[in-house]
């Protein structure tokens, strides 16, 4: 495609099948198209991937007033909903799995994918408690399942008179069985609706909808309720939780990036407390490194694709209405003349001389115009509370023996980060060590290194413990947080603290 768009320029077209589809590269095309003629360019063709939600809910809903509606009313709940207390518990229960598993490795995709899958249902349903039971985790392994599945047959959303074949079959199983979850633990909910609570995002679209007074517009039956509560679970997980699987991948290959963030999050936030989103705006270093994740491995270099609604003129051609429109946002991300070495990892880039953050107007990872993401400030803010916890309470290492995997994607639903396991560093006493946890074993200099716990600031004597990373064997006497700082002020923050008798 980037080939393409330099031999054919920022705006071409290419036939797929039978259909004709206009290709937009770049930040003045897709900013054009999207926004400036957005009235015209926002409908959605059909995508056979999501033939499941009939073409209904705000993501699969052609452009129209219903829509705009329910896609409003989504922007206004979403904009005042309390996303710190929505995740609190989960990312407690995030951090308290890392520390049970007490230096043993572990998938990282599959278990942020779950803390983010249930971070999506408090929004939905509201508390947690609610929703405790199998269902959870049936929906959590019924949308994994989905998206893998019919990312090997991504090929039908551009060809989909191949829907036949049998990896769209397959993919589109999956679907249903994810689709007659969500309908079940919605019907659940429904059961124990009362007018006078607002438990999450479902029970306000219920009370606008009962509303019968003549000012309310809002069309929204049964049908749109269950579609627009699978469109935000699908919307809401893979997105947050792929892109956040491509963060610590580039954490783990850039040390230097880690240490920076641990510097700025002491000096702001101190040893003792978790980052909290009144901490965002005086951590420049953290949310450029935010940015950079999401530029550098863009999930979605195609996006959704949008149609055009009536006949249009683009770039002096005329585009019939009915015309898919996609827009390659790798292109934009890069491009050389925005980011100078665009494959390089580099939080600075959206940085200015005086270490503040710089508005960059092409970054524009939640697209443009009238379908643009109506989930960005709670993705925003989920990701920052997440990243900067797992940060503070951790150092993370891939496991002995295995590599940091080179940061290629490939191309399903999404741009899918490579599978890894991590582990974390934990801290045994000097004995210990000399007693056989060896293989793998690596040491910090005991005298080099102040040890403190995270939790009370405690100061611990360094001369009788060592730093390991593999997974030990002996006893886990203390389990608390303890933080080591080298000299020159790398930190590594150990959870497990182990001695053998
Ligand atoms: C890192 C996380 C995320 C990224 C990068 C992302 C990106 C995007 C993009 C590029 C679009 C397509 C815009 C277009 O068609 O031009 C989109 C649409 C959408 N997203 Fe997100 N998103 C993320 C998280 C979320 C979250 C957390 C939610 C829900 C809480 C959400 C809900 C939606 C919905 C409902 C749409 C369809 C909007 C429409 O068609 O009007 N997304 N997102």
């Amino acid at each position: 495609m980037m080939g393409w768009a330099k031999k054919y320029g920022d705006i071409f077209s290419v036939r797929m099948g039978t259909k004709t589809t206009v290709i937009l590269n770049g930040y003045e095309a897709i900013q054009d198209v999207f926004q400036r003629k957005g009235a015209l360019t926002s409908g959605r063709p059909r995508i056979p991937t999501f033939d499941f939600l009939h073409g209904r809910g705000i993501l699969c809903a052609d452009y129209c007033a219903r829509q705009r509606a329910q896609r409003e009313f989504t922007l206004k709940y979403l904009a005042k909903a309390d996303t710190e207390k929505q995740t609190e518990d989960e990312i407690d229960a995030l951090l308290q799995y890392i520390r049970d598993t007490n230096g043993e490795p572990f998938d990282f995709n599959s278990t942020i994918s779950a803390t983010i899958s249930n971070i999506i249902e408090s929004i939905l349903f509201g508390s947690k408690l609610e929703q405790e039971g199998p269902n959870v985790k049936i929906l959590v392994d019924s949308i994994q399942a989905a998206s893998r599945l019919s990312a090997q047959a991504s090929f039908q959303n551009f060809l989909p008179f191949l829907s036949f074949l049998p990896q769209c079959r397959n993919g589109n199983e999956a679907w249903n069985v994810f689709s007659s979850h969500v309908t079940r633990l919605l019907e659940r909910h429904i059961l124990g609706y009362d007018a006078r609570a607002t438990r999450g995002l479902v029970d306000a679209f219920l009370h606008q909808s009962k509303r019968s007074d003549s000012e309310n517009s809002f069309s929204f039956n049964d049908d749109d309720l269950i579609a627009n509560c699978q469109t935000l679970y699908i919307g809401g997980s893979e997105t947050t939780s792929t892109t956040l699987t491509w963060g610590m991948l580039f954490l783990l290959s850039n040390p230097d990036v880690c240490e920076k963030i641990n510097a700025e999050l002491e000096e702001v936030v101190g040893k003792t407390r978790r980052p909290s989103l009144a901490d965002r705006p005086n951590l420049p270093y953290v949310n450029a490194t935010l940015m950079e994740i999401q530029r550098c491995n863009y999930i979605g270099p195609l996006s959704l694709p949008h149609k055009a609604i009536r006949d249009t003129t683009i770039n002096g051609y005329v585009i019939p209405e009915g015309t898919t429109i996609l827009a390659n946002f790798w292109s934009v991300f890069m491009d050389e003349k925005n980011w100078p070495n665009p494959r390089e990892f580099r939080p600075s880039r959206f940085l200015d001389e005086d270490g503040n953050l710089k508005k960059i107007e092409t970054f524009i990872p939640f697209s443009l115009g009238k379908r643009s993401c109506p989930g960005e400030t709670v993705a925003r803010q989920e990701m920052f509370l997440v990243v900067t916890a797992l940060v503070k309470a951790f150092t993370f290492h891939v496991p002995e023996g295995e590599a940091i995997p080179d940061p290629d994607g490939s191309l399903g639903l999404m741009n899918e980060p490579p599978r890894y396991r991590v582990l974390q560093a934990i801290l045994i006493s000097a004995s210990a060590q000399r007693g056989g946890l060896k293989p793998g074993v690596r040491l910090i200099d005991p005298a080099s290194v102040t040890l403190y716990s995270c939790d009370t600031g405690d100061i611990y004597d360094s001369s009788t413990w060592v730093l390991v990373y593999p997974n030990g064997t002996g006893q886990v006497e203390v389990n608390n947080t303890i933080s080591t700082r080298q000299a020159g002020g790398l930190m590594h923050k150990i959870n497990a603290v182990q001695e053998v008798a």
